[in-house]
């Protein structure tokens, strides 16, 4: 396990912004401008909260662009692969390229693409090979619907989720692995999952993870939750033993409020 950064987490925080299909490639830029000119402003030290962005495939190549002409500390991903290199998969897009493009991460099995395109666990399983053939480190995002929550049957729907994507992985890839805890019924809602969801979803996870794989597996994995977070909730949220993250949509399409869910350690202070 790493060295505590704030005397609270293990890992290192992970503060992601998901800009899902918003924001040209002009726009991305201006936005990445913007980030990184007010995150500079106040000092942000990106070793003890990393700051990634995963906007559309387009602004990809601007990203990289700008993130390495200007130095800047903030990572950034694709938002879905293909689980296939090359070949003739017509508007697929191969992790091969979007480590061309320097991309640390990639999201995989965003609900977005589980229920618009009706992406599978198997098919998400081979995406998640696929990402590590590329050296790019996965966020697996997993979570149930409002039925299944009202249902009671949450977590052993989240986790039977999770042994099925990350089937065949070694414990080094594992260990690597970011896992993204988003309840469908969160996002885009503005219904927020109570911090103790949080935890108790990250933890079963965590749990999880023990058992599939081992326990250093299990401490080195980075837990994220998702689903209408803001500046104001992300501390409780964050507070939490085993969410070491969290992936924002929304409100990372908006500078100030994205800069300040970074700055959540700030309001652990003040709470
Ligand atoms: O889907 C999400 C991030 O991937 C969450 O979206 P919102 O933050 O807009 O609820």
């Amino acid at each position: 396990m790493t060295t505590s950064t704030n005397g609270k987490f293990d890992r290192t925080p992970l503060i992601a912004g998901n800009w899902k299909m918003n924001m040209d490639h002009v726009q991305g830029i201006t936005l990445l401008q913007k980030l990184a000119w007010t995150l500079s402003d106040a000092s942000h030290d990106y070793s003890r909260v990393e700051v990634a962005v995963f906007p559309p495939f387009t602004d990809l190549r601007g990203v990289q662009t700008l993130v390495q002409g200007d130095q800047l500390k903030v990572v950034y991903g694709a938002q879905d692969l293909s689980d296939q290199d090359s070949g003739a998969y017509t508007g697929d897009i191969s992790g091969a390229f979007l480590a061309k493009l320097a991309c640390r991460y990639v999201l995989v099995g965003h609900s977005e693409r589980r229920t618009i395109h009706g992406e599978s666990d198997e098919l998400l399983n081979r995406k998640l090979h696929a990402a590590y053939r590329h050296q790019l480190t996965p966020v697996l995002c997993l979570g149930e619907g409002l039925e299944v929550r009202q249902a009671g049957e949450h977590v052993e729907h989240t986790l039977a989720q999770l042994r099925a994507d990350v089937a065949g992985l070694t414990e080094q890839q594992a260990a690597e692995l970011v896992i993204a805890y988003e309840p469908i019924w969160a996002i885009g809602t503005g219904e927020v999952a109570g911090p103790a969801d949080a935890q108790e979803m990250c933890a079963a996870l965590r749990a999880e993870l023990v058992e599939i794989f081992d326990t250093s597996v299990a401490e080195k994995a980075r837990l994220l939750y998702g689903g209408s977070v803001k500046a104001n909730n992300v501390a409780s949220i964050l507070r939490e033993r085993d969410v070491d993250g969290v992936l924002v949509g929304g409100a990372s399409l908006d500078v100030a409020e994205f800069a300040n869910i970074v700055r959540f350690e700030s309001h652990l202070l003040t709470d």
